[in-house]
């Protein structure tokens, strides 16, 4: 078993998710705490502009390299503060910011700087989960799954695990306990940028705006018209995908706008193809803070849909003890991606270990002959 720190930065940069998971990456034996870094609304901007213009920045930026050391400063503020909390933490998995995710040009993009953060805390640190199944000509994305099956373990399915994030991915394991993913569609994205501009706030805080306004349906038709929708899984989304839902909604009042954006999300999460109907969905992700969101999912799906608390789980630091997890899971080689959950051509492995400078070889590293 290992101590793991996890660190995750979504799409929706508002900051960083921090949590600590005890397992050997098949067995989780338990949870310690976890935590919050928000980011100030300055790096939110600076991050947000170059997750704009990811697709044309040279590697070697100088703008770039600014947000990426002040984004790994708050993962190093974050791990610091898990480590106070808990001394014995054997490694890191650091999932980085994702600026870009383009699978299909066999290229996926977190920043974030390892040697950095395993420096800062004397630790080991597994990054860059995505590229190996990418590379290989699978999505890359989402990872999620093999963390959301663990905890399941074996619970009688099909159930289905729905992540909010600013992209909405789901997990479905199946009653033989084929895992099945894909992202579903925009999460939060469209609505926080939408009510950025309408109402200066990073989102629409307990979907107050959206519960005011009225679904334009020949929109919603029209956005939900995108061939992604029809695409059979596995498939996966950048944050911008959708982007352009944006300024076809731009004629609407803000409430009506984000009333058709909230819409927009679940309807894209009821129309995925899927091998088989779940009988229940479990939300986490930020989304399930969002009253509008859960009211419509509940209407749409017509079967039980709960927060994932209802299993015990803690829907917030999910991502981060997932990427504990699969730091683990890397370590020990087991596959963190497979053919049903990102497309690729085999259950691979991935993430890559970095340690700084003449960093004492850590105890698991000699016992697994990892070194
Ligand atoms: N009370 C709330 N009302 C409405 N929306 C909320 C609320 N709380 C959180 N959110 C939404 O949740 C988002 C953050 O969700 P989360 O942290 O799951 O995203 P993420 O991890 O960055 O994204 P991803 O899973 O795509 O990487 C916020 O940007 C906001 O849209
Ligand atoms: C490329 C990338 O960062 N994708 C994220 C994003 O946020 C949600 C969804 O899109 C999911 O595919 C993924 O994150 C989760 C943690 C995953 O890989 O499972």
């Amino acid at each position: 078993m290992f101590t793991v720190i996890g660190l995750m930065s979504g799409t929706s940069l508002d900051g960083v998710d921090a949590a600590v998971i005890r397992t050997d990456g098949e067995r989780i034996e338990g949870f310690g705490p976890d935590l919050h870094l928000p980011y100030p609304a300055a790096l939110r901007q600076h991050a947000r502009k170059i997750l704009d213009e990811a697709t044309t920045l040279p590697p070697d930026s100088p703008a770039l390299k600014a947000v990426e050391h002040e984004i790994t400063r708050y993962h190093v503020d974050a791990a610091r503060q898990l480590q106070a909390l808990v001394p014995d933490v054997d490694l890191i998995g650091f999932h980085g910011q994702t600026i870009l995710h383009a699978p299909a040009r066999h290229h996926t993009w977190q920043i974030g700087d390892a040697q950095y953060l395993s420096r800062a805390t004397g630790l080991a640190v597994i990054h860059d989960f995505r590229s190996a199944d990418v590379a290989a000509g699978g999505e890359g994305a989402p990872l999620v799954p093999w963390f959301h099956a663990a905890l399941l373990n074996g619970a009688s399915g099909p159930a289905a695990v729905l992540n909010i994030g600013g992209v909405a991915n789901i997990t479905l394991v199946d009653t033989d306990g084929t895992i099945h993913a894909c992202d579903t569609g925009p999460g939060n994205a469209l609505l926080d940028d939408w009510a950025l501009r309408h109402t200066g706030t990073a989102c629409d805080v307990d979907g107050k705006l959206a519960a005011m306004g009225t679904v334009n349906q020949t929109l919603l038709e029209d956005l939900l018209a995108d061939p992604y929708f029809a695409r059979p899984a596995p498939k996966s989304l950048d944050r911008q995908t959708f982007a352009a839902a944006l300024d076809r909604v731009s004629d609407c009042t803000p409430a009506d706008g984000a009333a058709t954006l909230a819409v927009f999300s679940v309807e894209a999460i009821r129309r995925t193809p899927l091998p088989a109907r779940p009988a229940h969905w479990y939300v986490c992700g930020g989304g399930r803070h969002n009253p509008v969101l859960m009211r419509a999912m509940r209407t749409a799906l017509g079967v039980p849909v709960e927060p994932v608390e209802r299993l015990g789980w803690n829907g917030d630091a999910l991502e981060a003890q997932c990427f504990g997890f699969l730091a683990a899971r890397s370590v020990r080689g087991l596959p963190i991606s497979a053919p049903t959950i990102t497309g690729g051509p085999d259950n691979l492995s991935g993430g890559r270990l970095t340690c700084a400078g003449l960093m004492p070889i850590p105890a698991w590293m000699r016992n697994t002959g990892a070194a």
